[in-house]
Formats: C-alpha cells, structure tokens, sequence
C-alpha cells in the first residue's frame, strides 16, 4: 500500500481517540466524522482506534520501560497505537514508524518528539509475540471492577476481562428464521443466530441488500424470543431503536409499536425496516410520558443502561462512564418499570407480560432491578423455556443472565439480563 494510503487511516485513528476522550462520544459516535475517507481506510482507522484502545494498558506496559517520562497526549496515542498495530496486529513496522514519525512530525512539530518516537518504536519492534502475550490482561477501571467482583467473584472478573481482550463475532438474526441465504455460511448458535467468525464488510455478505438478516448480538437476540408465540398480538418495544429486537417482533407477526426517544436512532430504526421488509408503528416519544390508545398485549422494555455487557464491541465504554451514570440510569430503569407495570398507566393490558432487559453486567441493573419491581408490583417471574440454553444461565429470581465469558469456544457472547414478568391479575 503506498504510503498515503496507510497514513490517513492511522490518522482518522488517532482521530477518534481524540474525539473519544475529548468529547467524551462513543468510538461508533466519532465514526460519523470520518465520512470524507473512503469506506476501506474507514474500516482500518476505525479497526485501529477500537484495538488501541482494546490494548491500550499492554502497550503502556511495554511503552513504560522504554519512556524516561510521559510524553504529550497525541504523541502518547501515536505510540500506542503503533505499538498495538506491530505487536497486536502484526503490522510491518517499518511503515508503523514511519508513519508515526509523520503523524508526530505533523502534531508536534518538534524535532526532539519525532527522534523519541522513532527510537521508541525501533525498541518496541523488537518485541516478540511472547513478550506482548506475557502482558498481563488489561484491567477494567476500579468501578466497574469492584462491581463485578462483588458480583461474581474474582476469578469470574478475570475471565470476563480476558473475553474483553477478543473483538466480538459477527452474528445474525436471520429474518425467515433458521434458512441463511445461499452463499452465507456460519456457526448456527443454540439462540437462533447464525455467527460468522471472519465477516469483512457486513453490507458485502449475502443477503444484505435483500434485508435477509441483521446484526445482533446472540444475547440480543433473546429477550423477544422470551414472549414466544406473537402472532398477531399487539407489541409494544419500548427504547426500540436502532431496532433489532422490533424487527423480530415483527417478524415473528406481531402487531408492534416502536417506541424511541431518540430522533437519530429512530432514522436507522426506519432504515432497518426498509431493507428488510418489515413492519411496525414508529412512535418518537419519552415512555415516561407516552400513552397509547389501548393497552398492549405485551410489553419489551429494553432499557437503556451502562451498555457494560458489550465492551467486547465498545472497549471506550468503561473509559467513559463511571459509578454516577449507573446510578442515574437505575433510577430511570426503575421508573420506566413503575411505568410498564402500573395498570393504571394504561400501557398493559391486565395479564399481559413484560420482558424486562439491559445489556448490562452489573446485578443493579439486571437482577436487583426485577426483585425490586417484583416486590412493588403485583407480578410475577414468568419461567420461559428457550431450547439449548444452559440451565446455569438461569438466575434465582427466575430471570437469565449471560456474560461474555461464557461459550468461550464459540467467541463468547454479550452480557445480559433478561426476564419475564407476568400479572398476577
Ligand atoms: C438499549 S438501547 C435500545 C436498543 C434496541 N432495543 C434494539 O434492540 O435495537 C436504549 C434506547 O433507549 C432509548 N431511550 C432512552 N430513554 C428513553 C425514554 N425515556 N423514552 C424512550 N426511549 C428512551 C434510547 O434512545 C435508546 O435508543
């Protein structure tokens, strides 16, 4: 690749962290500023700043030895992330450092910083493949790690912060149910998803344009398939968007109503349909306040939460929450449960179901938050049998946790929580 090619990538990489940090967005957030490059280099910057910041502490363990002091910012990031490409990805280095050179050359403009990346990197390159192995396990920040060993215990924090340290598989919910496309072959997973573990660029595999499937997170997945039979039930998917428990909802036939916020999310929601066919009522609106004509036979909350069971997909996320933002987002889960599980809010029908969910690891949000809507409302946990899933995924409340040290020979899965919860009339 002639050396241009290979620097705007490294650029718009650098870039995102900056964003990232700076403007405190999510990596997939700061993505839409890098619309002038093409859709290859995009790939690579975006492949790149998600693994720097993946392997952000292995780098600063090897980096540590070789710096006498910490240099600038950007000029630390330039060193990361050319440490994570030679010794992570197994990039060349002589066009790692060049190129880091230049981006140096072009930040700092100062001599003395392009000679310290250089001597830097020539020393980081003559790492080997065990030395990088031998680094120990990035640790999750202290407030999600003392969370998650209260949790679970440390062996299970290590072996979740060890599935971190593994980009998630690509996994689809295939419209028409278990018949893939001709030409897309994959893994098919006991939930129903198919899972390819070398994709390339989603929008190139078959059955893209023909909206024969969506990306979906195997655990993602569940949640509707715990209403079961829908077929012409009325659906309302509360915190819809971008939508990928809607569309199969919908496609499973029933009548659902897409409840979202979120204007921008709500736009992909609509594209989503478009390209696979399907349909729902789309309503832009706060579930708070929103009130429908006639209570819905069912309800799926997918609450928003810390997001800390994908930081297989989003490594940035720990970086930029903290204990404050969980404790906000209890309090607006509790709510929006008050919300769905109050008859007089008009929202369910009486005897209808309520799936709660949140792709959460943290029991506050999962566990803790149905035992407590359980004892303030007059519902109860609805056991729900999904063929293929393990019985140790169950949780004694009567809901399902999954975690991403879980089918670790498969490629894991994202962490969740999810239960049904029924009217006891
Ligand atoms: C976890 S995401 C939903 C993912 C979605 N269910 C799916 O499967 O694609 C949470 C969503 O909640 C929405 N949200 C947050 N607070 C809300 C509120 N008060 N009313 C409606 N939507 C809300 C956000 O805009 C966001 O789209």
């Amino acid at each position: 690749m002639p050396q241009s090619a290979t620097l705007a990538p490294r650029a718009a990489a650098l870039d995102l962290i900056h964003t990232v940090f700076e403007h405190r967005r999510s990596l997939s957030d700061a993505q839409g500023g890098l619309a002038t490059l093409p859709p290859e280099a995009r790939a690579r910057a975006a492949r790149l700043a998600q693994e720097g910041l993946r392997q952000m502490d292995r780098a600063d363990h090897l980096l540590r030895r070789a710096l006498r002091k910490t240099p600038p910012d950007r000029v630390l990031w330039v060193l990361r992330l050319a440490t994570v490409e030679m010794l992570g990805l197994g990039a060349a280095a002589h066009g790692v450092i060049n190129d880091a050179v230049a981006l140096t050359r072009g930040w700092a403009g100062e001599p003395k910083l392009t000679g310290l990346v250089n001597a830097v990197l020539r020393q980081m390159a003559q790492h080997s493949a065990q030395d990088w192995a031998q680094t120990p396990v990035p640790r999750l920040p202290a407030w999600l790690r003392g969370a998650l060993q209260n949790a679970y215990g440390n062996p299970v924090t290590q072996a979740i912060e060890a599935a971190h340290q593994h980009p998630a598989p690509l996994d689809l919910t295939l419209r028409d149910g278990a018949e893939p496309p001709t030409g897309l072959a994959g893994q098919a997973l006991p939930t129903g998803t198919l899972r390819l573990h070398h994709a390339g660029q989603v929008s190139a595999l078959p059955g893209y344009d023909s909206g024969a499937w969506w990306v979906q997170d195997a655990a993602a997945s569940l949640p509707a398939r715990l209403l079961g039979q829908v077929q012409g039930a009325s659906v309302l998917d509360i915190c819809a968007a971008p939508g990928g428990k809607t569309m199969q909802l919908a496609a499973a036939g029933a009548k659902v109503t897409a409840l979202d916020m979120s204007g921008p999310r709500l736009g992909r929601l609509h594209e989503n349909l478009a390209r696979t066919g399907l349909d729902a009522a789309v309503v832009q609106g706060d579930a708070l306040h929103w009130t429908p004509d006639s209570p819905f036979d069912a309800i799926l909350l997918d609450a928003p939460c810390s997001a800390t069971g994908t930081i297989r997909r989003h490594p940035e996320l720990p970086h930029l929450r903290n204990r404050a933002d969980v404790k906000a987002l209890c309090a607006l889960q509790a709510q929006l449960l008050d919300r769905v599980l109050d008859p007089a809010q008009g929202l369910l029908r009486a005897g209808g179901r309520v799936v709660y969910c949140t792709c959460s690891l943290l029991p506050d949000e999962g566990e803790a938050q149905a035992s407590a809507a359980m004892a303030r409302h007059r519902v109860q946990a609805q056991r729900v049998c999904l063929p293929g899933l393990p019985d140790d995924w169950r949780t004694p409340e009567g809901g399902i946790r999954t975690r991403p040290d879980y089918w670790p020979d498969s490629g894991g899965i994202d962490g969740f929580y999810m239960i049904v919860l029924q009217h006891m009339g």
